[in-house]
């Protein structure tokens, strides 16, 4: 059995989640994959920070009502959210990334990633902003240091389509992709074609964990856009940034519009979508699309995500499955980490052997 020492990086829905998937689970993962997840630091804008080098109660971390700076209650808290410290000085061998995501410059989480790696710590991340905007600097520093970054719930939360479609279908000729990548537009435009506001619609989305901490990110397309800049550049061979994305959001639409639509057998959707083109360079754009009701990507909704790649020897391959949710993606942050403990160099040793 491994046991690997885990830094939380933000205390909100998604690590709030790990911590419960932790204190419920790691006898099973301890079975099932000789692994174990032990909590020796966390920190967050508004509890605070602690390092516990034997550990923190997972159970507790969840359980306890902090207040603001709440942290500093436990032993080896702090009122004040010293991340720098606490990434560079706590005994962890992987830190994991879920603050918010600044789609401007991606900071502070760069820097979160940059500490992080540059002290040989491997990277679990949910956050867009490092791998949109950084991921060339952050995996070369990841290799100079002999750590992993890594990033599946980046892209439609627990549903696992960057490893996936790198894994499982090179060789096919993957060359374009297009797909609903907004779990929160996609509740919206569900709940407006029942009837609902725009606004109450977006409050339903924050209050069950969808939604960005600045919602306009999800309704104007800003999230879907880092999203196709990750896939294009991780899946594509892009060297794509969000200025080269056009993107237009959902926040046009009319109750009106939608009805329209219903009436014509029609569903507006929020469409990602990126395409290699005949000179080698990559077209992508973000922009809801009156799609008939018998598309494939029409019938997905609520928060769920779906992605058809296109490929030459197999044609469209479309997954679906969650695009958002906090126990979802928590879900790719474990699955980060089990891909880290998989890819060790003894377990390879175990496998050739
Ligand atoms: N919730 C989802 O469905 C989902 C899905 C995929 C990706 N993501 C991404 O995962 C990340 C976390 O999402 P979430 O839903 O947990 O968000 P959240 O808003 O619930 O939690 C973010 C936490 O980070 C803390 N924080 C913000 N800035 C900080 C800083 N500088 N230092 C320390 N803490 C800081 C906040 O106080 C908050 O508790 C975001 O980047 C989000 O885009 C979320
Ligand atoms: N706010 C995002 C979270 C997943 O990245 C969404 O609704 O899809």
């Amino acid at each position: 059995m491994i046991q690997y020492n885990i830094a939380l990086i933000g205390f909100g829905g998604v690590n709030r989640a790990l911590a419960q998937m932790i204190a419920e689970n790691n006898d099973r993962w301890n079975a099932e994959l000789g692994l174990r997840l032990n909590i020796v630091a966390v920190t967050d804008l508004h509890l605070g920070s602690v390092i516990s080098p034997n550990g923190i109660d997972a159970r507790l971390l969840v359980e306890t009502k902090f207040a603001r700076g709440g942290f500093a209650q436990l032993s080896g808290g702090s009122a004040e959210a010293d991340n720098e410290k606490v990434i560079k000085q706590a005994p962890a061998d992987i830190v994991v990334e879920a603050t918010f995501t600044n789609p401007v410059d991606g900071e502070p989480a760069i820097s979160h990633c940059r500490w992080a790696l540059e002290t040989g710590k491997h990277v679990v991340t949910t956050n867009k902003g490092p791998v949109a905007l950084a991921a060339p600097e952050l995996k070369s520093l990841a290799a100079r240091h002999g750590v992993k970054f890594e990033y599946e719930g980046a892209v439609m939360s627990g549903t696992p389509v960057i490893r996936m479609a790198q894994r499982t279908l090179a060789g096919a000729g993957l060359h374009g992709f297009e797909g609903i990548l907004n779990g929160t537009s996609n509740f919206v435009l569900g709940r407006m074609e029942g009837g609902l506001g725009l606004e109450e619609s977006i409050k339903e989305a924050q209050d069950l964990g969808y939604a960005e901490a600045d919602p306009t990110a999800d309704v104007e397309g800003h999230d879907v856009r880092l999203k196709v800049v990750i896939l294009a550049n991780e899946l594509l061979g892009g060297k794509l940034t969000p200025q080269d994305v056009a993107c237009n959001g959902i926040s046009g639409l009319t109750a009106a519009d939608i009805d329209a639509a219903a009436r014509e057998g029609y569903r507006w959707k929020l469409i990602g979508s990126a395409s290699v083109s005949g000179d080698g360079g990559i077209a992508a754009r973000v922009a809801p699309q009156r799609l008939p009701l018998d598309h494939p990507l029409a019938a997905v909704g609520g928060a769920v995500n779906a992605i058809s790649f296109k490929t030459d020897l197999l044609g469209a391959v479309t997954v679906t499955g969650p695009g958002a949710g906090r126990v979802e993606t928590a879900y790719a942050l474990l699955s980060d980490i089990i891909a880290i403990h998989q890819s060790r160099p003894s377990a390879n040793k175990k496998e050739a052997a």
